[in-house]
């Protein structure tokens, strides 16, 4: 079948329209003037193109895909590319319609070409993410984007590169560093609470938080990821993170070039006169020309200097495993994957304790209980004491269940191989929606898209990382495998320091209206409108109103 499919590729039928016209041209010359040459080229080309087309929309699907018995839709837009398109509701929620139509189906087909699969059951991940996990790649098109984007980091590379760039990069996300990183995250946090008293002059004003995290998630990754103090919640901004602000912002017109770029390739939207192009161009040499000589220094101190410090690429360059330009891919990958993912996760945190005043006084309650003086006081047991709080873990699951920064992904069959037991063609597209499996009603409930902290808490009274559920492939947030998110740890030990901080000093409500609140953007979800809350600053020591 693999060679069929070639033949009936463009490159294939473009081939073959090629040589038809060449041996219609050479077998009858007298019937084919000369004057006729290109017409005759011309039908020869758009017959064939015309073929494929009925070959790929109705004789593929129907007589030769081996996921033609799979049930699911036959739309010519596939629900992944929709979901880039809707606004009146949260993307990921369109799956889980589709889901409810084909309850019990583990593949459901997305396309009239069977060409794009939803993954709908759990147990199958296991096939898809680690034992044949560089079989499914990222689609070329997607990695293309964040090439021209970030660089060949992490996140971009595949096969070999990918394995050893993991296996150098691992150390600096190792348990024990991340513990060292507590203080250092905590005071960050402190410079978030004074920044938002200054803001709310000691009483209640409204703050729209999700800038304000991006600030703080900012500083932290860039002390801990290059050594820098970029200090944008005390100055408001730095060159680095408006070039990212400016990136990642979810404006139409960057949601439509980013969309496009997935949908029709970069090479082809690059030909398109259009300013984002320029855009896109000026904001990531503006990062290059930032980070370049930021390397360079650093590598130059390590050298002649010795270094004790223990930022990510400090570790990185001592390990002596990477390039200049691959040090820069590995940092732009960190910066970018490591800020705006936590910001928004704390945003969300944020979101549901307003939602929810009783589970924010609760939370309070065991803060307070566990640090009676600054939390600073005794910076070597920081971490494990913010690592045992159950309800403070909970509500941080359970933020990163109903909220996964990163809603879908997906996947690229690399050869003609298998999921389970079903084959899966080479090209074939598979898609993987955090936001449906982690709200399923199947595996979570009927109360699956409720916030129930006490989920992550075990009968002991101690925190839980399943949630109840019997699987760790019910939990996708931040995948699972060689591909799994490398950042997980950094993240959640980040968010304990802020939402610990945030509710020792602040008690907040909503200030905007629940239905103006709707996640949005193609590869993490921010509120689309901002989330603007009402924050009261406490006394230290004194216990909320709520
Ligand atoms: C709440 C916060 C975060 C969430 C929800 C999250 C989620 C994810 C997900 C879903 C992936 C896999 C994407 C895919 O393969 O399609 C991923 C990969 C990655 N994340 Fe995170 N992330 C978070 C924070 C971070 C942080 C703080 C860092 C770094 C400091 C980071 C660095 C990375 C990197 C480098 C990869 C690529 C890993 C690889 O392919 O080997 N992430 N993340």
């Amino acid at each position: 079948m693999d060679k069929v499919r070639q033949i009936f590729s463009i490159p294939g039928l473009t081939v073959a329209a090629l040589a038809q016209s060449l041996l219609a041209i050479k077998l009858f010359p007298t019937y084919y003037s000369s004057e006729s040459h290109l017409r005759t080229v011309a039908l020869i080309f758009l017959a064939n193109y015309a073929f494929g087309a009925i070959f790929w929309i109705f004789l593929y699907p129907n007589f030769f895909s081996p996921l033609r018995h799979l049930p699911g839709q036959k739309a010519l837009v596939s629900l992944a590319h929709r979901t880039l398109m809707v606004t009146d509701r949260p993307s990921g929620d369109l799956f889980l319609d589709l889901v409810k139509q084909y309850p019990d189906e583990p593949l459901l087909n997305l396309t009239l070409t069977r060409r794009q699969v939803l993954v709908t059951d759990p147990k199958l991940l296991a096939d898809v993410l680690v034992h044949k996990c560089y079989d499914f790649a990222k689609p070329a098109k997607i990695r293309n984007f964040l090439h021209h984007v970030l660089g060949a980091g992490l996140i971009v590379l595949e096969s070999d590169h990918h394995k050893f760039m993991r296996k150098n990069t691992m150390p600096a996300f190792g348990f024990r560093h991340i513990k060292d990183l507590y203080p250092m995250m905590y005071q960050k946090a402190e410079t978030l609470a004074r920044a938002l008293r200054h803001e709310t002059a000691g009483q209640t004003q409204t703050v729209e938080l999700s800038t304000w995290a991006s600030k703080v998630t900012i500083d932290i990754i860039g002390v801990a990821g290059m050594g820098r103090k970029l200090n944008v919640v005390e100055k408001g901004e730095d060159p680095i993170q408006t070039i990212y602000e400016s990136l990642l912002e979810p404006s139409r017109e960057k949601l439509l070039f980013s969309m496009l770029s997935f949908v029709l390739g970069l090479p082809v939207v690059r030909w398109i006169p259009w300013r984002m192009n320029g855009i896109f161009d000026q904001l990531t040499g503006s990062l290059n020309d930032i980070c370049m000589p930021m390397i360079r220094e650093k590598r130059q101190a390590i050298e002649e200097k010795g270094d004790d410090h223990f930022d990510i690429l400090s570790l990185l360059i001592k390990s002596n495993n990477f390039t200049d330009v691959e040090l820069k891919d590995q940092l732009l990958t960190f910066l970018a994957a490591g800020h705006e993912t936590t910001a928004s996760a704390l945003t969300w945190a944020c979101y549901l304790l307003a939602k929810h005043p009783e589970l924010q006084t609760t939370l309070r309650t065991e803060v307070q209980a566990a640090f009676p003086g600054n939390p600073l006081d005794d910076p070597a047991s920081l971490a494990t004491t913010l690592e045992s709080l159950p309800f403070l873990n909970g509500v941080i699951q359970e933020t990163l269940r109903l909220y996964p920064t990163v809603p879908l992904t997906l996947r690229e069959a690399q050869k003609d191989t298998f999921v389970n037991d079903q084959p899966i063609p080479k090209g074939t597209t598979l898609v993987l929606s955090m936001w449906m499996t982690n709200r399923s009603p199947e595996i979570w409930g009927p109360q699956a898209g409720e916030c129930r902290p006490e989920r992550w808490i075990n009968d002991d009274g101690k925190p839980n990382q399943t949630g109840g559920t019997s699987s760790n492939y019910d939990f996708l947030t931040f995948l699972h495998g060689p591909r799994s998110c490398i950042g997980q740890g950094f993240a959640k030990a980040e968010m304990r320091c802020l939402l610990a901080m945030m509710v020792l000093s602040f008690e907040w409500q909503l200030a905007m209206k629940e239905e103006d609140i709707m996640p949005r953007g193609v590869i993490t979800i921010k509120p689309a409108k901002g989330m603007y809350l009402k924050l009261t600053a406490l006394n230290a020591g004194e216990k909320a109103t709520m």
